[in-house]
């Protein structure tokens, strides 16, 4: 039998995305193959991160108990954990359910993609600061549909180059959504507003990680 290794589950309101500012319930697996220099959730790819062993009948039960139609699947990196098709197979059975995976870019999405219209990625395209571009699986960007996202964290105005070059270079806002959001305490949120009237970027939503706001940034669980 599958089982996933869960670092936490709660219910918040969604502080990134195209739902920012709904209820979502949260399901954040332990574990991933990179290691961004900005991430904020290193805690959950420790080796010895506490986790509960759930099998996909128990994610589907508390994400059902909680009540919520938002669900978002994070980490670590949840593409990674084997059975992932089966899980959002069996997620996805519920009518008025909106899924919605964050990935880390790396990963190819070919499998994930097809199996349900309620279900949306939000691929994080890591630019030159984290240090892990070159993990960056450009492919996917052929596989993402209108409800998708490519994000990018951007920390420096080399950062934000590069977003663009990226952005161009894929046409990527005439094929999903696309943001822009600063590392946390790294760049002002001005800085990337003064570059996108620089450029005149059209079709891209700057994003603050809301919950950063609302809560001590380093609080777990909200
Ligand atoms: C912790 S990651 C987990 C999902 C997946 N591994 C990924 O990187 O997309 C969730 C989101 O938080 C963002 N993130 C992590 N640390 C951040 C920080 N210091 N400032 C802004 N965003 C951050 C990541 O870029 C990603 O979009
Ligand atoms: N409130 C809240 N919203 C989020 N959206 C994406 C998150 C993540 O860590 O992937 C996250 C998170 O950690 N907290
Ligand atoms: S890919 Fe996501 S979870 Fe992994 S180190 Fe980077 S931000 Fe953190
Ligand atoms: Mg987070």
């Amino acid at each position: 039998m599958t089982t996933f290794h869960v670092a936490e589950t709660f219910t918040s309101i969604n502080g990134e995305g195209t739902h920012a500012g709904q209820l979502a319930v949260f399901v954040r697996f332990c574990g991933c193959n990179l290691n961004c220099s900005f991430c904020d959730t290193t805690w959950a790819n420790e080796p010895d991160v506490p986790y509960v062993c759930q099998t996909t009948e128990e994610i589907c039960a508390s994400v059902d108990a909680a009540g919520v139609h938002n669900v978002t699947l994070t980490g670590g990196e949840p593409l990674l954990r084997g059975g992932m098709t089966e899980l959002l197979t069996a997620l996805s059975q519920k009518e008025n359910r909106y899924i919605e995976i964050e990935t880390n870019g790396s990963v190819d999405l070919t499998p994930f993609v097809g199996i349900s219209p309620s279900i949306a990625f939000t691929m994080d395209y890591k630019l030159p600061g984290s240090g892990m571009e070159a993990h960056m699986r450009t492919e996917n960007f052929a596989l993402l549909r209108a409800q998708d996202t490519v994000k990018f964290v951007a920390g420096s105005q080399e950062d934000l180059q590069r977003a663009l070059e990226v952005i161009r270079t894929y046409d990527l806002t005439h094929r999903c959504h696309v943001y822009l959001s600063p590392v946390f305490g790294s760049i002002e949120p001005a800085e990337i507003v003064d570059f996108m009237q620089a450029h005149t970027l059209n079709d891209v939503t700057l994003q603050l990680q809301m919950h950063k706001f609302i809560w001590d940034p380093n609080k777990r669980g909200v």
